[in-house]
């Protein structure tokens, strides 16, 4: 697959505080790559120099194979939707869509027309300005007219984080089914890590100035480079294990290691690797101690019986199948591992994670 992005080596700092640090990412052509990191990790400032509003203290940029170091933003093809869209009040939605097209295209009904379907939005939204759009109107009318100069590259800087649950899940099937129909290569920086599993092709996770880990969402999920990693893309539960290289025992049955490791240690497994079974023939039982409903689903704190180790886990559970608090369970350990932490540390594992080692 080819690079529609390409960053190596990549510095910067704003006076003594170094934000990135020889950061490298390869973003393929066509496809969506999310960019997660904690706030402050730099996300922004890394999209700011691929749009060259910014210079970078060290390393190169190049789009569809273009080196960059020469050419300013406004020829680097890129097309940049920030979290309000920023589109121009004064102009309608027609002006803005074709704000960045020669004069002549910008008379021409049927791009604005054809902009406007590629987004969802009826052509007669052609003639509203920005204060008479809801605000996922608005984020669709900014992504038409960052895709109407057809760029080769686009940056989505947390377009749908002001927008309410319901017109966020719209506007991003909207957005992402743009992106996808013409096939346009796509950074999206996003405080929502379920939305960075579910939308991209890649994701990429900035910590420390550089990528940690950059993959297909299933393996970021399930084979996480680090605990770090593993407990900012989801939620994790310990298990205390006995590590016999390629399997680890624990109070819930062998599981699979994703590496060789020995001695005694903590595995950490998802929730949802939890499963419950039948109280009267299960292997392992326990009690529900606690829920956390969440609709769709919910976590349930679990204590396992004393005889199998005792030991306090979380389980994830569809919201109709939730136990109730102290009803008893049935449990079962499915999938592999997501990795060891190769010292027994207890209850408090997963915030002891980022300081232990990991196999
Ligand atoms: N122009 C600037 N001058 C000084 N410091 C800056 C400048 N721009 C960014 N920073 C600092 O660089 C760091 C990274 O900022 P950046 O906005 O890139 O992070 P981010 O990951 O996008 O954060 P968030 O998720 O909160 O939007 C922060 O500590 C920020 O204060």
């Amino acid at each position: 697959m080819t690079d529609g992005l390409k960053v190596t080596g990549l510095a910067k700092s704003y006076g003594p505080a170094k934000v990135l640090d020889g950061l490298d990412l390869a973003v393929p052509a066509g496809r969506l790559t999310a960019l997660i990191g904690r706030s402050g990790s730099g996300k922004s400032t890394l999209l700011r120099l691929v749009a060259g509003f910014d210079r970078p203290d060290a390393g190169t940029v190049s789009i569809a194979d273009r080196p960059m170091a020469d050419v300013p933003p406004e020829r680097r093809r890129i097309g940049y939707v920030t979290q309000e869209g920023s589109l121009f009040p004064h102009l309608t939605v027609a002006g803005n869509v074709t704000f960045g097209l020669p004069w002549r295209t910008r008379r021409d009904r049927r791009v604005v027309d054809e902009m406007l379907e590629l987004v969802a939005l009826d052509h007669r939204y052609a003639r509203r300005y920005p204060h008479q759009l809801s605000g996922g109107e608005q984020q669709r009318v900014a992504l038409a007219r960052a895709l109407a100069t057809q760029p080769d590259l686009v940056l989505l800087d947390e377009p749908f984080s002001a927008l309410d649950a319901e017109l966020r899940a719209d506007t991003r099937r909207a957005v992402t089914a743009a992106l996808a129909a013409t096939g346009t290569t796509t950074v999206l920086v996003t405080h929502d890590q379920a939305e960075a599993l579910s939308l991209a092709a890649q994701v990429a996770v900035l910590r420390d100035g550089v990528i940690v880990q950059a993959g297909p969402p299933e393996e970021v999920y399930r084979r996480p480079v680090d605990p770090a990693v593993a407990a900012f893309v989801g939620e994790l539960t310990t298990i205390p294990a006995q590590l016999t290289g390629d399997t680890a025992e624990t109070p819930l049955g062998p599981i699979p290691l994703p590496n060789p490791a020995y001695g005694t240690g903590t595995v950490l497994v998802r929730p949802e690797q939890i499963v419950f079974t039948d109280t009267a023939t299960a292997r392992v039982r326990g009690k529900a101690v606690a829920i956390d409903f969440r609709g769709h689903d919910g976590l349930v704190d679990l204590l396992v019986d004393a005889e199998t180790g005792g030991v306090r886990l979380t389980a994830r559970c569809a919201g109709q199948l939730l136990p109730a608090p102290g009803q008893r369970v049935g449990l079962h350990l499915v999938g592999t591992a997501l990795g060891v932490l190769t010292m027994d540390i207890g209850d408090g594992a997963v915030e002891l994670a980022t300081q232990r080692s990991w196999s």
